[in-house]
């Protein structure tokens, strides 16, 4: 497909014990677009996060494509991953404690990702090329948190911390698998719109891992469902994910499954949305299965405080 930065194909990943992870999933990502990737917990999701990111356990195999601007990542090395990860592929975690190190200072972790791939040529350079990338990821005091060591930030600046570092490379695809579960609604919506103002300012391709129709909705562009491994559904994320009439224009979705209005986002196969909204409005028919209940999040809130 043209235009597409992540192409996978026929994508199929077992894990030890027989597990059919993901069986023949394909999906396209162009340049800056953003992907939403839903479905049930144990569906695959992550599995196809760490496929891309090359991260799929040596037990396991790992069958098909993907491709990221036409080059073939599966079978590359070890040392092949060391430079696309981070330089090609960012990659933000549901922990922030995951990729950023207990121990060292935020500003240090963000020079030394930038000195491995060779975009500051001095440690002084790196230190001075960490500020804006900490105050482009919303972090109110950039020197401040530059100094802090994990521990001395809030749970949303951290997770702001651990995109600057997942950005810090340059790349043109981040992965974030499940990155605001931990945080609380204000702070969720905060960094969805951080995702949003770097795809628009850098360019970078999204592909978002969750189970939570708000932040998808949130996200727009493309969504694509997994359901035991397979995808069910893909398509525009306003076709896919019912907005509740009751609640006007611009309003997340929200379910009309059961009982129009009842807070529970709802998520429909491609081309049915018009037959099952007039399916439930015609004899109250519950339509598809809603998927786990998010909480609405709430509009452009502020910026959160330091602590
Ligand atoms: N390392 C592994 N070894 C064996 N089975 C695994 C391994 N990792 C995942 N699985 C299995 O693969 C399937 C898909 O798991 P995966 O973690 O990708 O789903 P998920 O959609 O991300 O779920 P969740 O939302 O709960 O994180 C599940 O049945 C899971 O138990």
């Amino acid at each position: 497909m043209s235009g597409s930065l992540l192409t996978v194909e026929g994508l199929t990943v077992e894990h030890p014990g027989g597990v059919r992870a993901l069986d023949g999933v394909d999906l396209h990502l162009a340049a800056g677009a953003a992907l939403v990737l839903l479905g049930e917990s144990g569906s695959g999701k992550t599995t196809l996060a760490r496929a891309v990111l090359g991260l799929t356990p040596r037990t396991g195999t790992v069958r098909g494509s993907i491709r990221l601007d036409g080059t073939e990542l599966l079978g590359r090395t070890e040392r092949d991953w060391t430079r696309i990860r981070g330089r090609r592929i960012g990659y933000v975690p549901q922990d922030p404690s995951a990729t950023l190190d207990p121990l060292r200072r935020i500003g240090t972790q963000l020079a030394e990702v930038l000195r491995v791939h060779g975009l500051a040529g001095t440690r002084r350079a790196a230190r001075a090329a960490a500020l804006p990338l900490l105050a482009a990821a919303g972090l109110p005091d950039p020197e401040r948190a530059a100094h802090a060591h994990p521990h001395e930030l809030s749970g949303g600046l951290r997770q702001r911390a651990a995109i600057a570092l997942a950005v810090a490379g340059g790349p043109e695809l981040l992965i974030a698998d499940e990155p605001t579960t931990a945080l609380d609604t204000l702070v969720r919506a905060r960094v969805l719109d951080l995702f949003t103002a770097l795809r628009t300012e850098r360019g970078l391709a999204l592909l978002l891992v969750t189970h939570d129709l708000a932040a998808a909705a949130r996200i727009g562009g493309t969504a694509a469902v997994l359901t035991h491994g397979r995808l069910t559904a893909t398509g525009p994320a306003e076709e896919l994910l019912v907005p509740d009439p009751a609640r006007g224009p611009g309003a997340l979705p929200q379910s009309p499954a059961g009982a129009p209005g009842n807070g529970e986002p709802v998520l429909l196969p491609v081309g049915s949305r018009r037959k099952v909204r007039a399916a439930a409005r015609r004899d109250g028919n519950p339509g598809p299965t809603p998927h786990p209940a998010a909480e609405p999040l709430p509009p452009v809130p502020p910026r959160e405080s330091s602590r």
